[in-house]
Parts: structure tokens; C-alpha cells; sequence
């Protein structure tokens, strides 16, 4: 179930590890997978993201402007029973990968705007068939 989920465009990527004082590290190897809890700001990241699920062959893209960041979060099971507004198994069928300004927050003066875009889209599940190539699916579209 969980373990098949796999997102791709975050890796080489330096994340600052909320589970560990927002200490700074850089992604090591192939695409993400989870075992365990994560809560990570991904920085400077492309601006597609890629969410595959294996198992429900089923690929989410996110595409994103003007936010270079990226916070990819499940709480796990400890973490999850101590939310209140958490079910307690629903970290089985999470994930929460969403577009981000952390780094170098936004600060506007009086009148400035900004703007800033988040985009999640369900593409074909013959993308997860196996015929895939993960970099199709981030250049493709
Ligand atoms: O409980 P909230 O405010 O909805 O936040 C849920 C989670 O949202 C994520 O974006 C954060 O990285 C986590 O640290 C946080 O726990």
C-alpha cells in the first residue's frame, strides 16, 4: 500500500528536516518512498512535481509558479492518533505534498501583490503502468 507511493522530482534536492530542527540535508538517491513519518521543505524545486501510486496506478502532477519550495508531509502513526482533526489510520491514504515559500518568505509592503499558483492534476494511470519513465511524466505536458 504505502510503500508504493513514490515521488519524483524532489531527489538531489536539499530539504530542511522538520523532524530534526529544521536542520538542512541534500535527498540522496532515487525517487521518495515512506516508511515512516516525514515533514520536509524541499528547496528550490522544480516547477513539476510528480506523485505516483503503484498499487492504485494512479499519477498526480503538481505543477506550481512563484512558489520554489516544496513541503512533503505524512504524520505516521504516533503523530496521527495525537491530531485531533486526524483520524487515526487515515496516514495510510495520505499524502501531502503542496507548493511553498519558506525559505525566503514573501514580505509585501502596502499595496505590492503577489501572486503565487498550485496546480494538481490527475494524469492517465497508463502513466503507472510500468511503461514508465519518471522523467516522462515530469517533461511531458
Ligand atoms: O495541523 P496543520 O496546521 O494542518 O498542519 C499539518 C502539517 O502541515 C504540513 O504542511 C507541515 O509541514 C506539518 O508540520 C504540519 O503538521
Amino acid at each position: 500500500m504505502f510503500s508504493e507511493v513514490r515521488v519524483e522530482g524532489l531527489e538531489t534536492h536539499d530539504y530542511l528536516d522538520n523532524l530534526r530542527n529544521r536542520e538542512r540535508f541534500t535527498e540522496q538517491g532515487d525517487a521518495i518512498t515512506f516508511e515512516s513519518e516525514v515533514d520536509k521543505v524541499y528547496l528550490s524545486t522544480p516547477t513539476k512535481i510528480a506523485i505516483l501510486d503503484h498499487e492504485r496506478k494512479r499519477t498526480f502532477v503538481l505543477r506550481k509558479d512563484g512558489l520554489p519550495d516544496a513541503v512533503v508531509w505524512n504524520p505516521w502513526d504516533k503523530k496521527a492518533k495525537a491530531m485531533a482533526d486526524f483520524g487515526d489510520e487515515e496516514y495510510k491514504h495520505m499524502l501531502c505534498v503542496e507548493a511553498a515559500c519558506i525559505e525566503k518568505p514573501i514580505t509585501l509592503k502596502p499595496g505590492e501583490e503577489w501572486r503565487g499558483r498550485q496546480e494538481l492534476s490527475a494524469v492517465p494511470s497508463s502513466y503507472c503502468s510500468g511503461q514508465l519513465d519518471p522523467e516522462t511524466v515530469l517533461q511531458s505536458g
